[in-house]
């Protein structure tokens, strides 16, 4: 796989010929070692002929064909083909079950857009590494261990083998075997090189919880040791109450120098966490947090403008980059377009506000979908991005977007074609956000 490091001590002969033959999952061998040989796609072989996992010229690019045909026809059967994968997990090994949450339902679909995530930037190294071991950082605080990728490995194989009966083939196995070995190699590194300066999770005990609207909370935590992390990530939470379903917030503000963390939470139908988290919890209460994630950060070695649009509790990380260009005492145009479906869940609008009025450099404009606007008499009416249509020039801005999965991918369309690159262009994972706030 292009990009990523060849397994140290990886069992087997590595002879790169492109899979021919009887390539079985072996698991990754090299920091943190311990993952044993298994047996894979059910298929009950000698160990793998997998070593090597870069392989040679040329074979490359066949490895990634098989791989994306193999998930196109899993994605017809993707439910049953991931169904069929945890139930044999928790068969084969049954001490797994605890790591997961009492209902597998959102798992399910984690798994299968983890695994077209990491097919989808197949060809991109850099990128491909690096969410490969945020996904490894992330996994310590499920108590993962280098010994459970090769029983995952194993229920892949065979799930894979099962589901996708016309592209299955001694080939395409040997081309997932090298994958996966590559992918776990690359998640346990990341893992160990994690674990020498961070805890799995942090401790962190609600010091404030302020109800802003029926469905809105504005929660502030102590944690229990030092949290480093950028204004415009995210964190992964799990609460008291729904132990195992771990949900991801923005960090509303950049990092403070009290060490306490705010998030803006707004409880969603059949969302769980998020209805615990702003019905529920209470001052006292402790929560657990993963480490920080995502890359909508500033690039403070650019001068450039920041165009940012924050949709509902998506003006919680907004307000962090706010708070970062502030920190740096430069002046730098920041334009935020704050929307909301009605003037009512402009929730941190006053907040907004303020920050306005201390920087010259920062201009807010709420912007409200729905009717009449008593609460914010100066809003806009309409979606955010039309909004944003009706100013600019914006050419020479950087674009954050933030908000819910439909406004970010229509943002992201205006704000082409106002003429910002995409490259110029940040917000978080569309496959991260549709697990987010629930
Ligand atoms: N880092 C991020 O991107 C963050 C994302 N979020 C997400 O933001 C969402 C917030 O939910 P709510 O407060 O209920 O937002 P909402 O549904 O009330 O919408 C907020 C704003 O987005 C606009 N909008 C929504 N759907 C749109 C679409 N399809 N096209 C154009 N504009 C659209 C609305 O007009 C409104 O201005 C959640 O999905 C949450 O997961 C929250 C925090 C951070």
């Amino acid at each position: 796989m292009r990009g990523l490091r060849p397994v140290a001590g990886a069992p087997g002969g590595g002879r790169g010929d492109g899979g021919t033959a009887d390539a079985r999952w072996a698991g990754p061998g090299g920091t943190g070692g311990g993952a044993g040989a298994v047996a894979g796609a059910g298929t009950g072989g000698a160990p793998a002929e997998t070593g090597g996992i870069v392989p040679a010229e040329g074979t490359e690019l066949g490895d990634a064909d098989l791989i994306r045909a193999s998930m196109a026809e899993l994605e017809r059967s993707s439910d049953a083909a991931t169904a069929y994968f945890y139930a044999l997990l928790f068969v084969q090994y049954p001490h797994l079950r605890e790591m997961f949450p009492a209902a597998m339902d959102g798992q399910r679909d984690r798994l299968f857009r983890a695994l077209l995530t990491a097919v989808r930037l197949y060809d991109d190294g850099k990128l491909l590494g690096d969410y490969l071991s945020g996904l490894g950082r992330g996994h310590r605080k499920y108590g993962t261990l280098p010994t459970h990728y090769p029983a995952v490995g194993e229920c892949l194989m065979a799930a894979l083998a099962r589901y996708t009966p016309r592209t299955w083939g001694p080939r395409t196995e040997a081309a997932w075997v090298r994958a996966y070995t590559a992918i776990s190699q690359t998640m346990i590194d990341a893992a160990a090189e994690a674990e020498r300066h961070s805890p799995p999770w942090w401790d962190a005990e609600i010091v404030s919880h302020e109800r802003r609207t029926a469905d809105i909370a504005v929660i502030t935590v102590r944690p229990d040791q030092p949290y480093p992390f950028r204004a415009g990530q995210y964190t992964s939470l799990e609460t008291p109450w729904w132990p195992r379903v771990w949900r991801h917030y923005s960090f509303a503000s950049a990092p403070r120098s009290d060490g306490l963390l705010t998030f803006h939470v707004k409880a969603v139908p059949a969302g769980w966490v998020s209805t615990a988290l702003v019905q529920r919890a209470r001052p006292g209460d402790v929560l657990r947090l993963g480490p920080p994630a995502g890359s909508m950060t500033v690039d403070h070695s650019a001068d450039s403008g920041l165009l940012c649009l924050g949709g509902g509790t998506g003006i919680a990380p907004i307000k962090a980059l706010v708070e970062d260009v502030a920190g740096r005492g430069r002046s730098r145009p920041v334009e935020v377009f704050y929307g909301a479906r009605t003037d009512h869940d402009l929730y941190d609008l006053d907040t907004m506000l303020r920050l306005q009025d201390r920087y010259d450099w920062l201009s807010v404009r709420p912007v409200v979908a729905a009717g009449r606007t008593p609460d914010a008499p100066d809003a806009l009416a309409g979606e955010l991005p039309d909004a944003v249509r009706r100013y600019g020039p914006w050419s020479a801005y950087d674009g954050y977007l933030s908000g819910p999965p439909g406004m970010i991918r229509i943002a992201v369309e205006t704000l082409v074609g106002l003429g910002i690159p995409t490259h110029r262009i940040r917000h978080d994972s569309l496959d991260e956000l549709v697990a987010q706030g629930a």
